[in-house]
């Protein structure tokens, strides 16, 4: 049976493309570094949960060695900090996270991936395109993200290995949830989306199973997004 590991799998996006991809008959390892998220999360047939920080390279290094087969990282782990971003030590946080977390799981996948020809999934945004004034670090990460898919799509091709990345809109999840709750805020973003409505998780795992597919096979070093519309306007 292939194999997924999705980093922040235990919540919201990386929830949401666990179970698609378990759906879709995948065997998922779903990882977070929060004991109470994978407390919380209701297991499924074909998810088992692990712990992993991305940001600890031991943590990286054990979780990745202990795998015998791995045909697929979705790199799903993220945070976003908001205004307090324009102090630097939230600033190095932030990209640690996001951006230096996805290549400590993409390169420590990559040897597995190498002998399954797998692919890489990883976590853009809206943000990878735009800047975002109240999340300066969040913003430069993304972009980052973006970037970094790009450049591993073009390395590791030779190995077989894929590497795309989606870039959400506004998706309902906890990262989103402040957003939600100012209907200010909800009112701007959906003045712009013209599917006028948020999101969903499993939407978005819907696009990562099909990157992950075979029907992806000639697919790698793009960045998808599924937004309602919002970049298009
Ligand atoms: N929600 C949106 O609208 C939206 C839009 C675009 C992109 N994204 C991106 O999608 C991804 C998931 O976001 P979400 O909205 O589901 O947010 P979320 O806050 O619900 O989930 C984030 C997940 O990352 C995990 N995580 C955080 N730090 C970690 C670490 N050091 N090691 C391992 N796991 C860690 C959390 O435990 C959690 O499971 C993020 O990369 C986010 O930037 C979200
Ligand atoms: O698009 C993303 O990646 C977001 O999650 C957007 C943020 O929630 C938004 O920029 C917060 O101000």
């Amino acid at each position: 049976m292939k194999q997924a590991l999705v980093t922040g799998g235990t919540r919201g996006i990386g929830a949401g493309v666990a179970r698609s991809l378990a759906e879709a008959g995948w065997s998922v390892i779903a990882a977070s570094a929060s004991q109470s998220e994978l407390d919380a999360f209701v297991l499924q047939d074909g998810i088992k949960v692990q712990t992993l920080d991305v940001t600890d390279q031991v943590s990286v290094d054990t979780v990745f060695s202990d795998l015998t087969r791995l045909d697929a990282l979705v790199n799903c782990a993220g945070i976003l900090m908001r205004e307090e971003e324009y102090n630097i030590d939230v600033f190095a946080k932030v990209l640690d996270v996001n951006l230096t977390g996805t290549m400590r799981c993409c390169l420590a996948a990559h040897p597995l991936l190498t002998e399954t020809a797998g692919a890489i999934v990883n976590t853009a945004s809206m943000l990878s395109t735009f800047g975002g004034p109240l999340v300066p670090a969040y913003s430069a990460s993304k972009g980052g993200v973006a970037q970094l898919t790009k450049a591993l799509a073009g390395r590791w091709a030779e190995h077989g290995v894929r590497v795309n990345a989606i870039a959400p809109g506004w998706i309902e999840t906890e990262m989103t949830q402040g957003l939600r709750e100012d209907p200010a805020r909800t009112a701007g973003i959906m003045a712009r989306t013209p599917m006028k409505r948020w999101g969903k998780p499993e939407e978005v795992g819907a696009l990562v199973q099909w990157l992950l597919s075979e029907n992806a096979g000639f697919v790698t070093g793009s960045i998808y997004p599924v937004d309602g519309g919002y970049l298009a306007m």
